[in-house]
C-alpha cells in the first residue's frame, strides 16, 4: 500500500485542505496521512477564522510520521506563515521525503488570507526550491512570477519564471480564467496542456487541494508527472461534474463519484 501524507489546514465544513486530501487519497486507494498546521473555522460561505498550531505541535507530528513510515509522496496545502514554512522545509529536506507537490495556498475563495503577505518570499526561498511540482491557482502564480496573467502565452512566462525560481515542475492552473479549465505544465523544456471543459456550477470548494493531492497519489503509485497530472485532472473533472450542494454557499465536489455507479445485484428471497 502506497503511503502518502498532506501537510495543510483542517477546513471544518469537509469541502477543502486536509479533509478534502484525505478523500482524495481514499478514493485512489492508497493510504492517508495528515500533519494538521492550522484549524480553520469555515463554512461553504466563506472562513471564518483560522488558528495557527504552534510549530513545536507541527515538527512533533513530522517527525512522529518520518521517524516511523516510509512516505511515497507529500502534499503541501496552507501553512499561513513564514515560521512554520521554514520549519516544514528544513524538516522536509532532513528526512529527503520524495516527491513533494506543493499547492501554494494564499487565499480563500471567500477572500480570507491564507497565508501572511510577508510569507510569501519565505514560500519562495524556502519551499519552491524542494518542492517536485508547484500547482498555484492563476492568482498565485501572478504574485509569485509577478506578473498579471490573462491568456494561455501569459502562463507560460510565467511558468518558466516559476521554474527559474527552483519547481522542477510547474502547473499553473486556468480554473480562474474565463473559457476552458486549461491547466498548463512546464516541465523545464517544453510545455503540455491539460483541458477540461468548464463546468458551470458554483459548487467548486476545494478543487485545488483536491488536484493536488491526486497529483501526489499517482505520483505515489509510479506514475509520471505527465500521467499523473492527467488523471488527476480527469479526476477532478468528475469530482466537479458530480459537485453538490451541502450549505447556502460555494458546495464540495465528489471525490467518491466512481463508487456510486448503479447497483446491478438485487437480492431475492
Ligand atoms: N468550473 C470549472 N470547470 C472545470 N474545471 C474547473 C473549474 N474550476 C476549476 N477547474 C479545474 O479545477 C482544478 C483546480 O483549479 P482552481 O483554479 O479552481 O484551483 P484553486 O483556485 O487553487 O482552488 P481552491 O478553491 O481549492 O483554492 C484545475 O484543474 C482547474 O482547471
Ligand atoms: C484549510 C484550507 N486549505 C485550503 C483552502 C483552499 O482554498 C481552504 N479553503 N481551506
Amino acid at each position: 500500500m502506497k503511503k502518502v501524507l498532506t501537510i495543510a489546514g483542517s477546513d471544518s465544513c469537509g469541502g477543502a485542505g486536509i479533509q478534502a486530501d484525505l478523500k482524495t487519497f481514499s478514493a485512489h486507494l492508497v493510504y492517508g496521512m495528515s500533519i494538521i498546521t492550522s484549524v480553520t473555522a469555515q463554512n461553504t460561505q466563506g472562513v471564518i477564522d483560522a488558528y495557527d498550531l504552534p510549530v513545536e505541535v507541527i515538527e512533533k507530528q513530522i517527525r512522529a510520521i518520518f521517524n516511523d513510515i516510509n512516505v511515497d509522496a507529500v502534499k503541501i496545502g496552507m501553512l499561513s506563515n513564514s515560521r512554520i514554512i521554514s520549519t516544514v522545509a528544513d524538516l522536509l529536506k532532513f528526512y529527503r521525503a520524495k516527491n513533494i507537490v506543493l499547492d501554494p495556498v494564499m487565499i480563500s475563495k471567500s477572500g480570507f488570507k491564507l497565508l501572511k503577505d510577508d510569507a510569501i518570499s519565505s514560500l519562495i526561498s524556502n519551499l519552491i526550491p524542494i518542492c517536485t511540482i508547484i500547482t498555484p491557482n492563476i492568482h498565485e502564480a501572478n504574485l509569485i512570477a509577478q506578473m498579471d496573467i490573462k491568456n494561455i502565452d501569459d502562463m507560460k512566462k510565467a511558468c518558466r519564471i516559476i521554474n527559474d525560481l527552483g519547481a522542477r515542475y510547474v502547473l499553473i492552473k486556468g480554473g480562474h480564467l474565463n473559457d476552458d479549465a486549461i491547466d498548463v505544465l512546464f516541465d523545464g523544456k517544453g510545455y503540455y496542456q491539460f483541458k477540461g471543459n468548464r463546468i458551470k456550477t458554483k459548487n467548486t470548494h476545494g478543487t485545488g487541494c483536491t488536484l493536488s493531492s491526486a497529483i501526489a497519489a499517482n505520483l505515489a503509485k509510479g506514475f509520471d508527472i505527465v500521467e499523473s497530472i492527467s488523471k488527476s485532472k480527469n479526476y477532478i473533472q468528475n469530482a466537479i461534474e458530480n459537485s453538490f450542494s451541502i450549505g447556502l454557499g460555494v458546495g464540495p465536489v465528489d471525490h467518491f463519484y466512481e463508487f456510486r455507479g448503479v447497483e446491478v445485484i438485487k437480492y431475492e428471497r
